[in-house]
């Protein structure tokens, strides 16, 4: 599988990136940006002249009515400016929120349709988090902080070079101040930014640990063995434990910008002292007017806060930039990946008759496992064949269902249905192949229809049917609101929970309602009590009839109710055959089966001593 890049992107690379990711943002920025420039400066020149004006005004004696007319008309321009403000500000949120929320949608969307086998990696699964968190989170994170920075910027820096000009008309010695001042906090300032984002970067480790304990505390299922096994105070000291790194960090990054800022006081100080010093100077020599002098002033004193706007929002701009990079180096990893996918394109037609299944030589490792756990296998599931698949717990059971079903891709080696190798069948078409009951239950926050039918749009008399096949009729008929009753406390406070027995019942109907060519059953007992277990058994051949099917299983004595048993040892098909066979020809197999029945028999015999008695 590719690598995930480390390489850095510009903010001019990331422009047209954002431009691909989201249509109108290159409008956004070629209408918009000159529009808020051109808005700030008035409302910047129109502040700094009204002082003056009024100077000058009032050393002509104007009269009142001349006045207040005046001030109404500044009054109402800087109105409107301030307006437009405000619109271009809000629309910019909206934008920046937007765009936001389209890469939070593309990262699930990827995160679902990347391999099993990558969605299931820890390495992509901290990634993903750390990306979301930096990348496209939230408000604070690179694209939520982007796209103002980048506006806020350029209209400071815009501003800020403009003051300089405009008080080059008192003084140059001015200007240079303004010049000098600004350059000389750009180095803190940027130093500051990679000093917080290398802060961060120590925090990533912690990305798996931190999502699993937020995740795995707050899920339903674990409530009892938290409070059974006192894991509470274990949860507890680690979110005190991320806490303390996320406060040590933050100290240290507090406590530098704490310099950083100072510095710029200071610059500040020196800025002004120059400014005004020199301003007063020339007034006091009469180089300049008094109206001149106010204007000059006031337009010195917005300086400060402007040379410090460009420096922040350039800080800003770039550390948006820097987590920016973190996400998209997930999403753009993403992207190849699922283009690197063998996505068959076909969808054959098999007919109605039972599908046959071949494994060629197919071998298989887990991108983070050190061996293979199947190593040239090799088997034929016959159409119309029920196949038992026995071994050890780890030998690559469920290794193999997940490989038919296109879930994992082997290594080397062919997995065909009826000749045509799976890999060029599309994933869709493949899947409606199968229809699964695995090890664990998954029970989505749906109603029992749904989770049944695993769509909205369900039949509720074949739900009703799989239900009834299943022996789940009177269980669910007991539920406030039978098939329409939601399953889970998740999204529903009147959700219900079944228990482990019926929730593995749910996934048979599940498989039933599904009514695909090729059964898996995978554990489908492991739950269920004797009576369930044994009425399963007895159904398995009506729902095995004309269906190829996989029935996976630790007790041996089910596999009389196959055609054929595989038994899988060492991630090969140690023997095949029927149970006799296999007794005869597997010392393992007839070792695992006796030791199996020992307890059977003795279970049986204490029971009919129990009778005799
Ligand atoms: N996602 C994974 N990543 C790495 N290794 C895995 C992964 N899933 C399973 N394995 C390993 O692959 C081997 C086969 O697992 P598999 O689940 O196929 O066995 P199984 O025969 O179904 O076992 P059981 O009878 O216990 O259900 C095991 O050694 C297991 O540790």
């Amino acid at each position: 599988m590719e690598k995930m890049t480390e390489k850095h992107f510009s903010i001019w690379q990331n422009l047209p990136w954002f431009k691909v990711q989201r249509h109108g943002f290159a409008d956004a920025v070629r209408w918009w940006l000159p529009a808020i420039v051109v808005i700030q400066l008035g409302v910047t020149l129109i502040s700094a002249a009204v002082p003056a004006l009024l100077v000058r005004l009032l050393g002509a004696r104007t009269g009142l009515p001349t006045l207040l007319v005046a001030m109404i008309g500044i009054g109402l321009g800087l109105g409107c400016l301030q307006f437009g403000q405000v619109v271009v500000d809000a629309f910019m949120q909206q934008k920046s929120v937007s765009v936001r929320l389209e890469m939070f949608t593309k990262d699930g969307a990827d995160y679902l349709h990347i391999p099993f086998t990558a969605a299931a990696d820890a390495q992509v699964r901290a990634k993903r988090a750390e990306s979301m968190t930096y990348g496209y989170g939230g408000d604070t994170s690179g694209v939520g902080v982007f796209y103002g920075a980048l506006v806020h910027t350029v209209q400071n820096a815009f501003l800020i070079l403009v003051d300089a000009l405009i008080l080059g008309g008192a003084s140059w010695w001015i200007s240079a101040a303004i010049v000098a001042t600004t350059v000389l906090a750009f180095y803190p300032q940027q130093s500051f930014q990679r000093f917080r984002r290398a802060k961060q970067k120590t925090m990533e480790d912690q990305w798996n640990p931190r999502s699993y304990v937020q995740h795995s505390s707050f899920q339903e299922e674990n409530g009892k063995d938290i409070r059974l096994y006192h894991m509470a105070d274990w949860y507890q000291q680690k979110y005190e434990h991320f806490v303390d790194l996320d406060t040590v960090a933050n100290r240290s990054i507090e406590r530098r910008r704490f310099w950083v800022r100072s510095l710029s006081a200071l610059l500040t100080l020196v800025r002004n002292g120059v400014g005004y010093g020199l301003l007063v100077f020339l007034a006091v020599n009469q180089h300049i007017s008094l109206s001149q002098f106010t204007f000059y002033f006031t337009l010195l004193t917005t300086v400060g806060t402007t040379g410090e706007a460009v420096l922040t929002q350039y800080g800003l701009l770039r550390g948006a930039n820097a987590d920016i990079n973190t996400g998209r180096r997930f999403l753009d990893w993403a992207d190849d990946v699922i283009k690197a996918m063998p996505q068959g394109k076909t969808t054959p037609n098999f007919g109605t008759a039972p599908l046959t299944v071949v494994f060629d030589h197919v071998t298989f490792t887990y991108p983070d496992g050190a061996a293979p756990v199947l190593n040239d296998i090799s088997f034929t599931l016959h159409g119309g064949e029920r196949v038992a698949l026995v071994g050890l717990n780890g030998a690559g059971k469920t290794t193999i269902t997940m490989l038919m079903m296109g879930l994992l891709t082997p290594d080397k080696g062919t997995i065909t249905i009826n000749g045509v190798d799976i890999q060029t069948i599309s994933p869709a078409a493949l899947r409606h192949y199968f229809a699964p009951v695995f090890q664990e239950s998954t029970v989505f926050a749906g109603t029992v229809g749904y989770n049944v039918a695993m769509t909205h749009d369900y039949d509720p008399a074949k739900v009703k049917a799989a239900i009834a096949e299943a022996d789940l009729t009177d269980a669910i008929a007991a539920l406030p609101h039978g098939i329409k009753t939601e399953l889970t406390t998740y999204l529903h406070d009147d959700g219900v929970t079944l228990s482990g027995g019926q929730t593995q019942k749910l996934m048979i109907a599940r498989a039933l309602y599904r009514d695909a060519p090729i059964l898996l059953l995978d554990e489908p007992t492991a739950a269920l009590d004797a009576l369930a277990e044994s009425a399963l058994y007895q159904h398995y051949q009506k729902m095995a009839t004309g269906k190829t099917s996989l029935f996976i299983s630790h007790r041996l004595a089910s596999t009389r109710f196959s055609d054929r048993i595989l038994f899988i040892q060492h991630g090969q098909i140690a023997a095949s055959g029927s149970h006799d066979e296999l007794l005869a020809k597997s010392p393992e197999y007839a070792e695992l089966y006796h030791t199996q029945s020992q307890y059977y028999d003795e279970d049986q015999s204490s029971e009919e001593a129990a009778q005799d008695a």
